[in-house]
């Protein structure tokens, strides 16, 4: 479960662009994020990613206050987090599938070997099948999207948080995306995607948690997400371990 009680959030001297923030997420629930531009969505997902500390109020992930946490403690907990910021964060000289495998590599738990046949199919859905030796700068916008995305939900994090995810991407790209989401969640990653995007929100489904000037208006339970009509089918669980 994480809880956000009474958090604040503000850059350097500059007034508060989150105020009062209180929510619980409940383990594998679903929540859209959305709200106009400037209302806060990313400060309040890199808040979720310990990314950026909250100026008030007390945050509670995993068990722990991680107000509190020491900068030597948040790497063991961001493994659990797979995120898709707007900015990628690639490692630009990795190939894509060095990028992707990076999580399952650094989790240790399975072969080499497996990791290798779980990234090639994940980034064959994806729609990358022939760009797997492609570095990041070499890739397009919504290429790029992809592999951050790939690199997400590879590791099946506890908890996954995307900005925009299909931004960058076509219709009907967007909608296999969405699918992938879906039953990353349905596996029990507690998720989180902002956008603007209201066709997005709708295929995905899950709660609203809706901001608008720095306070959060609304909040929903975010229980189960609904299968998204006509989009493919995604890798099985088996099919790429780590998933
Ligand atoms: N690193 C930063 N330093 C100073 N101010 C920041 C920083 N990041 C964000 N802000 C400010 O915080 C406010 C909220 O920004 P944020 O990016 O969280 O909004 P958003 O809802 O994600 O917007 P968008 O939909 O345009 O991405 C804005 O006024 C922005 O200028």
């Amino acid at each position: 479960m994480i809880r956000f009680e009474n958090v604040g959030k503000r850059y350097g001297m500059g007034a508060e662009v989150l105020s009062d923030i209180s929510f619980t997420l409940e383990p594998g629930s679903l929540h859209v994020l959305t709200g106009p531009s400037g209302a806060g969505k990313s400060t309040l997902l890199r808040l979720l990613y310990l990314d950026q500390r909250p100026t008030r109020g007390s945050v509670q992930m995993f068990g722990h206050d991680v107000t509190r946490l020491a900068r030597r403690q948040l790497p063991a907990f961001r493994r659990r987090i797979g995120v898709v910021f707007q900015d990628f964060q690639l490692l630009d000289h990795m190939s894509a599938l060095d990028n992707v495998a990076l999580p399952l590599r650094i989790a240790g738990d399975l072969p080499e070997e497996r990791i290798q046949g779980f990234v090639r199919e994940l980034l064959s859905w994806v729609g990358l099948g022939d760009r797997l030796n492609a570095k990041p700068p070499t890739l397009s916008g919504g290429e790029q999207q992809r592999v951050a995305i790939a690199r997400a939900v590879i590791g099946k994090p506890d908890l996954l948080l995307a900005d925009e995810p299909t931004g960058n991407v076509d219709p009907s790209m967007a909608q296999r995306l969405t699918r992938l989401f879906v039953e990353l969640n349905r596996l029990g990653t507690t998720t989180v995607i902002a956008t603007h995007d209201l066709t997005l929100a709708e295929s995905i489904g899950g709660a609203r948690m809706q901001l608008a000037h720095g306070q959060l208006l609304a909040v929903g339970g975010g229980g189960g997400a609904p299968r998204v009509a006509g989009a493919p089918v995604p890798p099985q669980p088996a099919d790429f371990g780590g998933f």
